[in-house]
């Protein structure tokens, strides 16, 4: 083979590829057995898509003769795909740490936002918000996503409610989509709160008949680009039918039905959402034996937060039932005032020990799955020939150590790469000769 590519990764120790034969999601007994390479190398081309993956050998002998823009020597370290967070709401406006205090002092998640707090605190201060003001915060958000190693995140809107504010947080998302490196799935979320002032229906009826029709025409125009609706369907939030009729009307503007249900208390939002040909629903602590048996025949993808249920203190989702039931399990950081986390090694080791699923489980959830919740797994969520050159380096030799060290991501990812450029490299020079630690490994 002959001609340039972008990026030479060598003889890493271990070369995590997730899957290997085109899969859209993994379930069952594929979550556990996960592909992985040892002694291994890839290679990005320039248009940023894998080339070829392999045992080092096989790759040194069929690239001898080839020029590349980068090299990096990857021994006793591991390679694994880019992490994918499918669940987050960053971009807003307004502090609520005083919210954390409160929640520590007894007052529920629904205690505050009835009082006017949560979502509507937020919505009141995103509101005032310029457009570069939400930008400016966004995108540190993301760099800061980006260096935990996560190289695709879906981000929704859902902290304006009006027509106005929605569409200025869509165009935010739109620029950080245009302008970095980060992939980003984009979601509609106007269904998120009720805003004052409505009734659950008359904003249902608004968001149908003014907010829809007005992204459709944004969208054919390429103004924005969103991938997703959703809706907190939730008691004193949005009901199952007002939460059905929104959730036709953006899949009839083709949308793809991505939604927050069956959290605080059992809606039967899993039912609505399978029968709906749903992607995914998030959060289902509270779902019922029905729900996650048609979320199962559905594919229907199960996008537990692991991140929320710690925070607030939830009942866990049943993760190992959906496991054992054949559910598409992925994980989401749910990135937002209420729950603060940038790091899906975080959510993944959270998962491991709370929700009970093995670390391979965690990391197909954290990566195909999450793919596949976005509908991005063809070109997303495992290192495959042909897929996106989205990947982590971490220093160690055993990929496990992404999740059992919970407190130090920011050690252990030494490189962030998307579409094979380089887009955060760990600066090491203050632990220098502080390494005995890595090299008792
Ligand atoms: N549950 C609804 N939405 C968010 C919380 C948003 C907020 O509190 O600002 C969630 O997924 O946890
Ligand atoms: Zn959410």
């Amino acid at each position: 083979m002959s001609g340039g590519q972008r990026l030479l990764l060598e003889n890493a120790q271990q070369v995590v590829l997730v899957c290997a034969q085109g899969e859209p999601y993994l379930v069952g007994e594929a979550m556990r057995s996960l592909a992985v390479l040892e002694n291994a190398s890839l290679v990005v081309g320039r248009d940023g898509c894998i080339k070829a993956v392999g045992l080092a050998d096989t790759i040194r002998r069929e690239f001898a003769k080839v020029s590349f823009e980068e090299r990096i020597d990857c021994s006793g370290k591991c390679i694994l795909p880019g992490l994918v967070d499918a669940h987050t709401h960053p971009v807003w406006a307004g502090d609520r740490v005083h919210e954390f205090a409160m929640k520590l002092a007894g007052a529920t998640y629904m205690d505050i936002h009835q009082a006017g707090g949560g979502i509507n605190f937020t919505v009141e201060h995103t509101q005032k918000a310029s457009e570069e003001e939400l930008f400016s915060t966004f995108r540190y958000r993301l760099l800061c996503m980006m260096r935990a190693g996560s190289t695709l995140v879906e981000c929704k809107s859902g902290y304006g409610l009006n027509l106005e504010t929605e569409l200025k947080m869509l165009r935010v998302i739109e620029r950080a989509r245009r302008e970095l490196d980060i992939s980003i799935s984009s979601t509609y979320c106007g269904a998120h709160s009720v805003p004052k002032g409505k009734t659950p229906t008359e904003a249902a009826d608004d968001i149908v008949y003014n907010h829809l029709p007005k992204l459709k025409e944004l969208c054919q125009r390429s103004e924005i680009h969103v991938d997703n609706i959703d809706v907190f369907c939730e008691k004193g939030v949005f009901d199952l039918h007002s939460t059905r009729k929104i959730l036709q009307r953006g899949k009839a503007i083709g949308l793809q039905i991505n939604f927050h249900g069956d959290e605080l208390h059992p809606m039967k939002a899993a039912e609505l959402g399978a029968e709906l040909g749903a992607r995914a629903i998030s959060h289902l602590e509270e779902v019922s034996d029905a729900g996650i048996a048609a979320m199962a025949t559905g594919k229907c993808s199960a996008v537990l937060l692991p991140t929320t249920a710690y925070m607030l203190r939830l009942k866990q989702p049943q993760a190992r039932k959906m496991l054992d039931e054949g559910v598409i399990v992925a994980l989401g950081s749910d990135f937002n005032p209420n729950a603060y986390c940038f790091s899906m090694s975080t959510v993944m080791h959270l998962a491991c020990v709370n929700m009970r699923m093995s670390m391979s489980e965690a990391l197909a959830a954290a990566t195909i799955n999450a793919a596949y919740a976005l509908g991005r797994s063809h070109t997303h969520g495992s290192l495959e020939v042909g897929k996106q050159g989205d990947l982590i380096i971490i220093n160690s030799p055993r990929w496990e150590h992404l999740i059992y060290q919970f407190g130090g991501y920011q050690e252990l990812i030494e490189y962030v790469v998307a579409k094979g450029k380089v887009v955060y490299k760990k600066d090491s020079t203050n632990l220098k000769g502080h390494e005995e630690e890595r090299e008792e490994k």
